[in-house]
């Protein structure tokens, strides 16, 4: 007998994210981190300015937690809200005392305009859109870092032990964030089961333009962004 193995909805939004995801893996921000050679002032201002994203963030974990369908999700929805908090910011904190900068300095941040446009829109969608819709937003950031972590530590594992950035890596290709990314993935084939092709169209527009944000995000931190005035 021959199983037949049917696509999954996530399929279909990874294959169609790839010519985003991949700008993105090629950007010389990411690369840069990667063979350790990135500027300490650019690695600290997308410290400053992910420190702010993060907060902002985990409000939609949190929105997450509000529009759960049973308490499992909850558990999960605040898991992540709590990891993400304490553990992930906790990368951004240690970072920053090296390069001796406080957490009121880092709380402190002024989003620039590609952080703030991003953040307002997953945050819109959080609030007056439907669970799975957040869950769209949500997953390109948790997935493609995880897919970042990944190939820069097939890329540059090798020379890891010299690289100031190893941290960074071994945090996003670490367990406890694939299986917060793997989370999302199947949490987002189970809620789109079944969903007529106009709500697929729907969600997978938000999981394009949230990928297209990622990439934003690299080239602000590269290009240091600032308000013109
Ligand atoms: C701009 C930006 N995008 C994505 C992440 C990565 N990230 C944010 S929360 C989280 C955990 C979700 O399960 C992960 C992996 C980041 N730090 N900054």
């Amino acid at each position: 007998m021959t199983t037949i193995k049917t696509k999954k909805f996530t399929d279909r939004l990874f294959e169609n994210a790839q010519p985003i995801w991949e700008k993105s893996h090629m950007h010389p921000f990411v690369q840069e981190i990667g063979k350790g050679t990135l500027s300490e002032d650019k690695f600290i201002y997308y410290m400053k300015q992910d420190y702010v994203y993060l907060v902002d963030y985990s409000k939609l974990f949190a929105v997450g937690v509000q529009k759960s369908l049973d308490l499992k999700m909850m558990q999960n929805f605040s898991k992540t809200l709590n990891d993400t908090i304490h553990f992930e910011m906790d990368l951004h904190r240690s970072f920053a005392a090296e390069f001796g900068i406080s957490h009121e300095e880092l709380e402190a941040t002024e989003p620039t305009p590609t952080n703030l446009a991003y953040t307002r829109y997953m945050l819109n969608v959080a609030q007056n859109g439907s669970l799975v819709e957040l869950v769209s937003c949500l997953l390109p950031c948790a997935w493609d870092y995880w897919e970042i972590g990944k190939l820069l530590r097939a890329q540059y594992g090798d020379q890891m032990a010299s690289n100031k950035y190893a941290k960074w890596i071994e945090t996003y290709d670490s367990e406890e964030f694939a299986a917060g990314a793997k989370w999302l993935i199947e949490l987002m084939d189970q809620l789109t089961e079944g969903k007529p092709e106009r709500e697929l169209a729907q969600i997978e527009k938000h999981f394009q333009m949230t990928s297209k944000y990622e990439y934003l995000f690299w080239e602000m931190n590269y290009s240091k962004e600032e308000w013109p005035i």
